[in-house]
């Protein structure tokens, strides 16, 4: 998806959202692991890319002056987030949405799954992002945290 967005623009931000978040089911990353993870992946493209961190706000309604407080100036937003397009949408900003590339597989929670029972999943993320979660030891965190968080989303203390 990246791949085809960076052939549409001269330069592209990616934000990485909740970038507070980390240790917990939904975000097991920190920031920092995760703009490594996408830095690495979009190196080799044409485009000019800047990965930009940015954290979760108690209010929707200013969210996107957040966003764009913390960005280089922007004139598209994509996504395919029900919320976020509204809010964009809401604030004026052009928005354009992706069709859903092999959606039942390429899926956050679907991936983490896959580690926590051991099954294959390095073959369906970038070279850059395995390398990574190697060397974080991503796999045992990601297992130690479906171990202890029996709310679903809570920060971990492992
Ligand atoms: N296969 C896909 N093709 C295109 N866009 C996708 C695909 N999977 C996810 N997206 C988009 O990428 C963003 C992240 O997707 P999502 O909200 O599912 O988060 P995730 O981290 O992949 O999964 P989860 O919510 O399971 O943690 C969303 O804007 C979503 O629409
Ligand atoms: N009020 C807010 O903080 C707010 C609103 C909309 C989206 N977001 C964030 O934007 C990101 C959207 O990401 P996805 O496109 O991956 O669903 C998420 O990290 C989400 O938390 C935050």
């Amino acid at each position: 998806m990246v791949e085809e967005i960076a052939a549409e623009v001269d330069e592209l931000v990616l934000g990485i959202g909740s970038a507070g978040d980390s240790h917990t089911t939904r975000n097991p990353f920190t920031a920092g692991e995760r703009v490594m993870m996408v830095t690495k992946a979009v190196e080799k493209l044409d485009a000019t890319t800047y990965v930009v961190p940015i954290e979760d706000l108690d209010r929707n309604s200013v969210w996107v002056s957040h966003v764009q407080s913390m960005t280089p100036r922007f004139d598209v937003a994509y996504s395919n987030n029900p919320l976020v397009v509204r809010l964009f949408e809401e604030a004026g900003v052009e928005v354009r949405q992706s069709p859903m590339f092999r959606r039942d597989v390429l899926e956050g929670t679907e991936l983490r799954e896959r580690m926590i029972r051991g099954r294959d999943w390095e073959d369906l993320v970038p070279d850059a992002v395995v390398d990574v979660i190697r060397e974080v030891d991503g796999v045992e965190r990601i297992r130690r945290i479906a171990e202890t968080d029996t709310l679903g989303d809570e920060p971990s203390d492992q």
